[in-house]
């Protein structure tokens, strides 16, 4: 006789969820956008669109015009037609609150926290959170979230602590003074990340990236220095990543999808100062579904990419499903970039679970 556990299931071969929304997401500009927009449309019903451009998103009119190109981008399938591009302003120190309202009006549904240097394109980001306090207190008012690239700047912390040390200095603070501002952690990275968001009230959510679920610190140095491992917050040690893993797969809750995808022409990150942005948009749910699959979730994947983001939102969940398949498929060696050329993170490796069309 066998009892449970000796019973061998049959491998889940095809998975039909609730169509994924990605709550944190680069597109870049200009001709750029003929890439990653695509790639977005194909699988997610909505993307939180990241304003940390050249010179950044930090007006209504500018993120009212920057969703005008993304949407002139779109391909004329069906998934085209219905992908929603949802649009955030870049906090400085000088963003005024009245500019609150406005925002919220056009539909803008964030601003974005870049503490100044943290990461690319943050040079213009916030130099001392309380000069944005009166900008926070009408973001407050209005129900206007706060997304925070949570890393602290000081060059003496050590790069790998930077997100516990965020937490401590910055984010404690600023809850114990704007209790109903709903703040989300943005691609966190470590066990301290998760257990502060599991721990706080309704008010705070994170989002967590494929490749963090996927990928320890090791991946970087793997017969080599691999430069398409590396973005911000750093790839961290395997504690941390099992930690993440156990974070998204813990079911309905405040964790949920946001890729971090952050395109850079290959030849800035093949470089001796290399550019921080991993690009997973052109196979963003095949690679969570094999991290869920891995960890034996499968079942946690659509609250996770589908349910979690939304209500935590106030949004609606999507009302159409896709398809995944256990099906091995090989992501190309590179997109077009402009006039650069943009590799994808597993370019040319295989994958195991691939999005039908
Ligand atoms: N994640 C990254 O490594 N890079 C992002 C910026 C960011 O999200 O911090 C980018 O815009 O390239
Ligand atoms: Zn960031
Ligand atoms: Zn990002």
């Amino acid at each position: 006789m066998s009892t449970a556990s000796e019973i061998q299931l049959p491998a889940v071969t095809s998975l039909s969820i609730t169509r994924p929304d990605d709550w944190h997401l680069h597109l870049r500009d200009g001709e750029a956008l003929r890439t990653t927009v695509p790639h977005a449309a194909a699988q997610f019903g909505r993307a939180l669109i990241m304003p940390n451009l050249r010179p950044p998103v930090t007006t209504t009119e500018l993120a009212v015009a920057y969703r005008e190109r993304i949407l002139a981008a779109l391909p004329e399938s069906a998934a085209g037609a219905s992908f929603q591009p949802l649009m955030t302003l870049y906090l400085t120190d000088n963003l005024p609150p009245e500019e609150i309202a406005r925002a919220k009006a056009a539909g803008v549904v964030a601003l974005k926290l870049y503490p100044a240097g943290a990461t690319t394109n943050s040079d213009a980001g916030v130099t001392d959170i309380r000069k944005t306090y009166r900008t926070l207190e009408a973001m407050q008012r209005e129900g206007v979230l706060l997304l925070v690239h949570g890393e602290v700047t000081d060059p003496a912390i050590d790069l790998f602590d930077r997100e516990a040390a965020f937490i401590d200095q910055q984010l404690i603070p600023l809850r114990r003074d704007f209790p109903e501002l709903k703040i989300v952690m943005e691609h966190i990275t470590t066990k301290e990340g998760a257990q502060y968001v599991a721990e706080a009230d309704r008010f705070v959510g994170a989002t967590i990236t494929a490749h963090h679920l996927l990928f320890n610190r090791n991946a970087i140095f793997t017969g080599g220095i691999r430069p398409h491992y590396y973005c911000l917050p750093v790839l961290k040690r395997e504690t941390h990543r099992l930690a993440l893993v156990q974070a998204a797969t813990s079911g309905p809750g405040r964790f949920f999808l946001g890729t971090d995808s952050a395109p850079h022409a290959a030849h800035l990150k093949e470089h001796a100062t290399g550019c921080a942005g991993c690009y997973t948009a052109h196979a963003a749910i095949e690679m969570y579904a094999e991290a869920f699959d891995n960890a034996g979730a499968l079942d946690q994947l659509e609250a996770f990419t589908s349910f979690n983001g939304p209500d935590f939102y106030n949004l609606p969940r999507n009302a159409d499903k896709i398809v995944l398949r256990r099906e091995s498929w090989t992501p190309p060696a590179s997109f077009a970039f402009g006039e650069a050329e943009l590799k994808p993170l597993r370019s040319g490796e295989s994958l195991p679970w691939k999005l039908v069309d």
